[in-house]
Parts: C-alpha cells; structure tokens; sequence
C-alpha cells in the first residue's frame, strides 16, 4: 500500500473501536499519523494490543502497528488534532458531550456515523457544532463497507466540510493506494445521503429475500435515489451531491451488498424474521430502523411525497402486509422520471 502523502503526521483520535471506527483508524496509521482508538470493551483493547486484531467486529484482519487503543476519553482527546466520531448515532450526543471538556484549541472533529438524532431531527454535524463550538467540523461518508475497506479493497468516499482546509487536510490524510477521499463543501448534502440511505438497503434486502427480479432491483434503487433527494433537497441539500459517491455510490453498494447491516436486516425480514429476531441476528449497528421512523414523520410533517419510506414504515411499525405495500407503490399516480427537471433545480 502506497503510504506517501504531504500532510505531516497528526495526532488522530477515533472515538468508538466498531467496523468502521476501526478500519478508518486503521488507515490513518498505515499512513504514518499516531492513532489512538478510544473503546469501552478492555477485553477489545487487549485484543489490539496481543493480537493486533480487533476480533469482535473486524476479525481476520491485521491492525498496524502505528494504532493504540485506549480505554481514556481524556487521554485520547486532549492532545489530538483529528477526532473521528464513528459510535451509533444514538450514543453520538454522550460520547461528544463527555468528550468536549477535554479537547484541545486545535482539534478538528470528524464524523463517521450516518444517522440522525431523533430530538430536533439533527445531524451529527450539526451536534457537533453544537457540542464544540469553534472547533472546525467535518463528515466522511460514501459506499465504504468496513471490512472491505480493512481488506485493502480499492474504495473511495468523500469529506464534507464548509472548511476547504480541512476537507485537502483529511483527503492527504486517508488516501492511499486503496482509498481515495474526494471533497465536497455540501457537508448537509453528504450528511443526509449517507442516513437516508440506510433505508432503501432496508427496502432493497427485504426485496431480495422476497425474489424480486433485476429490473425490479433496478427500480428500487432509481426511484430511491428520486426520493432520498426530493427530502434532502427540501431540507437544504444540494441535489448534486446525490450524483456523487456519498449519494448514489453509498446507494448501490448498500443495496446490493450482504455486508450491509441494513440490508441484512430488510432480508431477515422479507425471510419472516420479526424486527427484534433480525436485529439480534445482526448484532451490530443498523441505522436504518430508527432513521425510517424519523423520517417517516418528517415526511409527513413536511408533506414530502415519499411512498417507499411509507410503504416500509407501514411493513415494520404497523405490521401492514408487505404484498398489500407493493400494490399501494404499483398504483400511486404517474409521475415524472427526474423531477428536478421539471422543477427547474
Ligand atoms: N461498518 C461500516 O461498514 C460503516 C461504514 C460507514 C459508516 N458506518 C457508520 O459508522 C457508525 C458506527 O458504525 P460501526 O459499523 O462502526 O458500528 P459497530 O456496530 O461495528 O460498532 C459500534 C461501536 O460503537 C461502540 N459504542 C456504542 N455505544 C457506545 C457508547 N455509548 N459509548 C462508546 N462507544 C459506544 C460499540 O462498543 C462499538 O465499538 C454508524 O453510524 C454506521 O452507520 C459504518
Ligand atoms: O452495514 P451498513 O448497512 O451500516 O452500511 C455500511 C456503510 O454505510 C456502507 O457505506
């Protein structure tokens, strides 16, 4: 792996030693920077440290040596100049909270998580200007399944920030020969695409398991593309940005994909597992299930045409018959293909 790039090496911090907090930390050593991966699990840690491998979520997969785990918040942050977020969106407000006294002046804070908080509909982005103001903020989102970015798999995602500095910082920073970080100032945009798509890999698995046909998938995945950007779009997004890998990269690989958590859940679920039975199976993050309910209601409070959203809501939280759903999307009235065409976007 290519490990040469311009920026000098940086004190990185990952909060959370999950998949992705731990192939992203991964990365940031291989590139000569001194990471610290901030975990809860003592036994995880000792994990790193005998076997340089974290066996619980990446297993099979050897960590550099340049990554140190720790068991302190206080002493993973204090000195840092990168903070990567990457622990489930609904532990992300406590995590940052207990973090905030302790971070440096010069610390810039990165989120890795695709979720929404549910009190006030916010994103992580915008918890983390809330949490630390001053501090610089960014997102890294796209089609970037952890274990294939561990396994040195060519993978590209993309950095949104309002700060240019910090998207060239981060994109010198975790680029290597097997991963290539684009930019994009439309942090919101990024931000909203990888939450929302989580839902549509719910969709599409449930779908699968259901034997649904290529063209079928086809549909599925083009028509959710046309939805996820119709609700961004409403609340603030640069509809572009869902023609990139954070929009409809992160789109195909998570609906096709049985690495995805998400979708493995939709799949479980269109098996004729319960919720409950297809969430113990995953054990591990699947963020769709509470960011469909969370945009579900927004939809309707904002009146955002959303039929696939409301056809899964109704399968999962109302027990709605899925062939009656599929009927309900196959009737809805005939509309444009690209609306934003004839919206004048
Ligand atoms: N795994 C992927 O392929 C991937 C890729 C891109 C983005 N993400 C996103 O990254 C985020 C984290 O996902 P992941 O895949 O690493 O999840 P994971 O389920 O693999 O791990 C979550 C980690 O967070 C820790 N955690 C949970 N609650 C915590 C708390 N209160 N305090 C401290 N630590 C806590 C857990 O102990 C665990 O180590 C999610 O929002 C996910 O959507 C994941
Ligand atoms: O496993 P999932 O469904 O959380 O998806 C992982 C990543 O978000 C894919 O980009």
């Amino acid at each position: 792996m290519n490990t040469s790039n311009s920026l000098a090496p940086s004190k990185v911090t990952v909060l959370g030693g999950g998949s992705f907090g731990t192939a992203i930390a991964n990365i940031a050593a291989i590139n000569n920077h001194q990471v610290t991966l901030w975990m809860r699990s003592e036994k995880q840690a000792q994990d790193i440290i005998d076997n340089r491998e974290n066996s619980r979520y990446l297993p099979g997969y050897k960590l550099h040596a340049g990554l140190t785990p720790s068991l302190s918040l206080k002493d993973s942050v204090s000195q840092a100049d990168y903070i990567f977020v990457a622990v489930p969106s609904k532990a992300f407000r406590a995590v940052v909270e207990e973090m905030a006294p302790f971070l440096p002046a010069q610390a810039r804070l990165i989120s890795l998580t695709k979720g929404i908080e549910p009190h006030g509909f916010k994103l992580m982005s915008q918890l983390l200007m809330e949490v630390a103001p001053g501090h610089q903020v960014g997102v890294i989102s796209g089609p970037n399944l952890a274990k294939e970015i561990a396994d040195n798999q060519i993978s590209a995602t993309v950095i949104a920030s309002y700060s240019q500095d910090l998207r060239q910082d981060v994109q010198e920073m975790l680029s290597c020969s097997s991963f290539r970080v684009y930019g994009n100032p439309d942090i919101y945009g990024v931000e909203m695409a990888g939450a929302l798509k989580n839902i549509y890999a719910i969709i599409t698995g449930l779908a699968v398991a259901l034997g649904m046909a290529e063209n079928t998938r086809a549909a599925i995945i083009t028509r959710s593309l046309a939805e996820m950007s119709r609700f961004a779009v409403r609340l603030g997004a640069n509809p572009m940005t869902f023609l990139g890998l954070a929009g409809v990269g992160d789109l195909i690989v998570t609906c096709s994909s049985k690495l995805s958590r998400n979708y493995r859940v939709g799949y479980y679920i269109g098996e004729g597992q319960t919720l409950k039975q297809a969430i113990k199976n995953i054990g591990e993050t699947a963020e769709g299930i509470n960011t469909l309910r969370m945009v579900y209601e927004k939809s309707e409070e904002l009146n955002i045409y959303m039929p696939l959203v409301k056809g899964l809501y109704q399968i999962i939280y109302k027990d709605c018959p899925i062939d009656v759903i599929a009927k309900q999307l196959m009737s809805g009235d005939l509309a444009q293909d690209v609306e934003f065409m004839s919206a004048g976007v």
